[in-house]
Parts: structure tokens; C-alpha cells; sequence
């Protein structure tokens, strides 16, 4: 387990004096803890009740740190040991909610039989009518086949589901999309593509997500071609924008122009491979890129890109490095030169921590956590969606990118994922492309 994966809360009784919650603070900070949230469960005269988040390495580092807490002695006590990510994904983390409430048979004969049949027929006269009258239009099938979940590898579908769940949740939050999970069994393209399309037309758009590499790139493309609806693979397209957001900001704040900067990519999958192609669109004169698989180097090359045969070399010759490997510590620190711009994208654990590049001289460093796909998908899809678009293109995803850049605050490389105007200025800014494009047609 990499530093800091392993999420557990801690309940923990102090007498109720002021100073008390200092000493377990700096017990957890002395070992390298690494505190998020904590909230006040109960003020009682004798003692306080207190819930710490806390991040740690694995299940020794946890126990070493409850150890110290109790050693503290003078009634500090550890209550108990909570897992907050398991308990969140009690029973589901989606739901399927209707959009009216049935409070008479005058409402259930209008939501349902008899009163429904005439919406069935007038989509029947004028299927355009789908669009007004069922949600078809603002749902998104979130498809996998569970062979490249997040850096977990092949692990399928059903173990994937908690992230496509989790992908689902992010549509309705961010942007009030109804993202539904589809898992194939499957990951043959004929099969994919012919079951995709067997289902399409209860949805407004496909997304595409944590299918491996090559097979992703033939099922994507396939699919854009014979669908009248968006489809975008989030791990090419949805990284590859941020990716390039992120590229930019760091650029701004070290005063290099992106497309004369030497960018090298590390691992030439779904994610490496999109983001390749991404600012080579964008400009970058020479994209290096490597990665242990020939026919990933292949590919790249056949794009326009440079093949590296080593990450070494990657790491030697370019001021900006990204990483999508799967592979956690992939890049050492004595790898990193003073200045770098060092994205290791990995998840959940990144090729290298951004602290541990920091220290080691990197400019600017972010890992997968910060610089996330999520800051991409739901606007992307929210615009592709508002303007009835039949297809995501680049110039598309490069306007989210840059409507990325615009919304990230001074000093930061990317926005917040929960600052609502990202995903707005995202939305809006395809929208826009989209009108463009149909103007143009
Ligand atoms: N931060 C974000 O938003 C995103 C992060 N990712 C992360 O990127 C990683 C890769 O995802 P995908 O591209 O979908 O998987 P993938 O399986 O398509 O690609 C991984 C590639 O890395 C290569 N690789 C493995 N070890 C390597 C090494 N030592 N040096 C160079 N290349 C190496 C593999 O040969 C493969 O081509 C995952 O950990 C995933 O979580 C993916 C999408 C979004
Ligand atoms: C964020 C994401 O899509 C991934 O890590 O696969
Ligand atoms: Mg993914």
C-alpha cells in the first residue's frame, strides 16, 4: 500500500480540557498521519467524543498510531476504529428515483397506465418527442468490462461496479446527469460494440470507462462511428483533457510556453496514449513517449509521437513528465531533475507522491487524486448533451480543457472538483463548440 491509502476514522474519548486534542494531533502527526476532517460527536462535562479522519500507510501503520494515541495516558482513549469507505458503500452508493410522487390514482393513472399510453404513441407518431417527454435525453450508460479498473487491472465488472457507481454519483452532483452502469461480460469489441448498440437508445450518450488497452481504442472508435449519440472512453479523453489543463496552468506559473516545452509520456495505454495525442492536437512539437508493450510504442509513433525505449531517458530529457502506468513508485525521486513538472496520474497510488517529488526538485508536482478525470466528464457530457451533439470531438474537449485552465484559482494547478463552476464553465464551453459546429455543417 503507498503512503497514505488507507482511509480509516478514529473515535476518539479525551477528558474535556482544553490542550487534549493537541496531544493526539501531534501523536498522529510524530508518526506521519495525515489528518483530514474532525468533528465533534459529543461535549460531555467530564470528556469530548471526537471523530478524526486519518489517512495512513496500511493496517501496521494504523495500529502504531492508535498505540501512541493510548500511550498519551491521562484518560485519552481510542473508541474504536471506524472505515468510513466500506460503511459508505453499504447497500449501493446509486438509486433509481422518480421525478413525481403518486399521491392519488388520479397521479398513478397519469404516471402510469392509462394516461402513459398516449405519451407511448405520441413518440411512436414523432420519436424526436423522447427527448421532452422521457429522461432518455439526460441519461448516460457508464460501460465496463472491467479490465483496466482505475490501476487495479483486470479485476471485472462487478468488482469495477463501486467505481462506476461512484462515476454516477459524480454525474448527478455535478451536473444532475442519471449515469447508469452497464457491465459486459465481455470484452471482445464484436461483443461490445454489438451489445452497445443493442442498448443505445435508452440513452443519450455512452461513456466509456476502465476498459483496457488496445481493445478500448477499436470498441471506442467502432462505436463513435455507428452511433447517432456521444461516446467517449473517460480514461482516454477525460484524462487527456485534464491532463493537458493541468500542463498548461504548470506551464503559466513556470513561464514556458506548453508547445515548446519537452513533454514525455510514461505507460501508452488508454489514458497515456489519449493524452499523447491530446497536446501533440494541441501543439507540443515533440511528444516522447514509452512504454514495455511494442505495439503501444507503435501506436504513438503512429501518431506523430517519439518513442522512448526507457522511462530513464523520459525522466533525463524533459522538463514535463506525465505518468498513467498503473504502477505505484514507478519513478524514484533521484529520477526527478530540479524544475520538472512531474504528473503521476496513477490510481489510487501514484508512479511517485507529490510530495516525495516536490522534495526531490520537481517545479510542480500532482497525482491522480488532484489531477482527476472528474474535473473533465460530467461538463464534457453535460455540454455534448445541452446541445444535442451527435459526437464529442476534439476541438470539444480541448475547449473544456482550457475552460479547466480558466476556472483553476491563482496558485493552483487545476480547480477544486467540488467548486460547482468548474463543471458549469466545462458544459458551457462545449455547448458553445457544439453550436459552432452545427452552424458550420
Ligand atoms: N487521474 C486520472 O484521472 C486517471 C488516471 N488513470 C490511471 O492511469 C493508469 C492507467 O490507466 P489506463 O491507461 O486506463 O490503463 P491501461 O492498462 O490502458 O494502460 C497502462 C499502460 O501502462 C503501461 N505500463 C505498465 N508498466 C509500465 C512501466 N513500468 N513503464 C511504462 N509503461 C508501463 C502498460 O504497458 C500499459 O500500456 C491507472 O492507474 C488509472 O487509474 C486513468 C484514467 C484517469
Ligand atoms: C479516474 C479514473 O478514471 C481512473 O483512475 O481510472
Ligand atoms: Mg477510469
Amino acid at each position: 500500500m503507498a503512503q497514505g491509502q488507507f482511509l480509516r476514522n478514529l473515535i476518539i474519548e479525551t477528558p474535556s480540557k482544553p490542550g487534549n486534542l493537541g496531544k493526539v494531533t501531534m501523536a498522529i502527526g510524530q508518526l506521519n498521519g495525515d489528518i483530514g476532517d474532525i468533528q465533534t460527536i459529543k461535549v460531555g462535562t467530564l470528556s469530548t467524543i471526537r471523530e478524526i479522519a486519518l489517512q495512513c500507510n496500511d493496517q501496521e501503520h494504523l495500529a502504531e498510531i492508535v498505540v501512541a494515541i493510548e500511550n498519551l495516558k491521562q484518560g485519552i482513549k481510542v473508541q474504536a476504529v471506524t472505515d468510513d469507505v466500506l460503511q459508505m458503500h453499504e447497500g449501493g452508493k446509486i438509486h433509481m428515483k422518480a421525478t413525481h410522487e403518486i399521491r392519488s390514482l388520479a397521479d398513478l393513472r397519469r404516471v402510469y397506465t392509462p394516461g402513459v399510453a398516449s405519451v407511448c404513441k405520441t413518440i411512436q407518431e414523432d420519436p424526436e418527442q423522447a427527448n421532452y417527454f422521457t429522461g432518455i435525453s439526460n441519461t448516460v450508460a457508464i460501460v465496463t468490462d472491467g479490465t483496466a479498473i482505475l490501476g487495479l487491472g483486470d479485476i471485472g465488472p462487478v468488482a469495477g461496479m463501486p467505481v462506476m457507481e461512484g462515476k454516477a454519483v459524480l454525474f448527478d452532483q455535478f451536473v444532475g446527469i442519471s449515469g447508469i452502469p452497464i457491465l459486459l461480460d465481455t470484452s471482445d469489441p464484436d461483443e461490445v460494440v454489438e451489445t452497445v448498440k443493442h442498448i443505445h437508445q435508452g440513452f443519450g450518450a455512452i461513456l466509456l470507462e476502465d476498459i483496457g488497452s488496445p481493445h478500448c481504442f477499436e470498441i471506442e472508435e467502432r462505436l463513435k462511428k455507428e452511433l447517432p449519440i456521444p461516446v467517449m472512453h473517460d480514461d482516454q479523453h477525460g484524462t487527456a483533457v485534464v491532463a493537458l489543463a493541468a500542463a498548461l496552468t504548470a506551464c503559466k506559473h513556470v513561464r514556458v510556453e506548453l508547445a515548446n516545452a519537452s513533454v514525455g509520456q510514461i505507460g501508452l495505454g488508454a489514458a497515456g496514449l489519449a493524452i499523447s495525442r491530446m497536446f501533440m492536437a494541441y501543439g507540443v512539437a515533440e511528444m516522447k513517449g514509452t512504454d514495455p508493450n511494442p505495439h503501444a510504442k507503435e501506436m504513438l509513433a503512429e501518431y506523430g509521437g517519439t518513442v522512448v525505449e526507457t522511462m530513464e531517458e523520459i525522466m533525463e530529457t524533459c522538463d514535463l513528465v506525465i505518468a498513467t502506468t498503473g504502477v505505484a513508485n514507478l519513478i524514484k525521486p533521484e529520477m526527478i531533475r530540479k524544475g520538472q513538472i512531474i504528473l503521476a496520474l496513477s490510481n489510487p497510488n501514484a508512479e511517485i507522491s507529490p510530495e516525495i517529488a516536490l522534495e526531490a526538485g520537481a517545479a510542480y508536482a500532482a497525482d491522480g487524486r488532484l489531477v482527476n478525470n472528474v474535473l473533465g466528464f460530467p461538463g464534457i457530457f453535460r455540454g455534448a448533451l445541452n446541445a444535442n451533439a451527435k459526437s464529442i470531438s476534439y476541438p470539444m474537449l480541448i475547449a473544456a480543457a482550457l475552460a479547466i485552465v480558466d476556472s483553476t484559482k491563482r496558485d493552483d494547478l487545476v480547480p477544486h472538483p467540488l467548486d460547482p463552476n468548474v463543471h458549469i464553465n466545462v458544459a458551457l464551453a462545449v455547448e458553445k463548440v457544439v453550436y459552432e459546429e452545427q452552424e458550420n455543417e
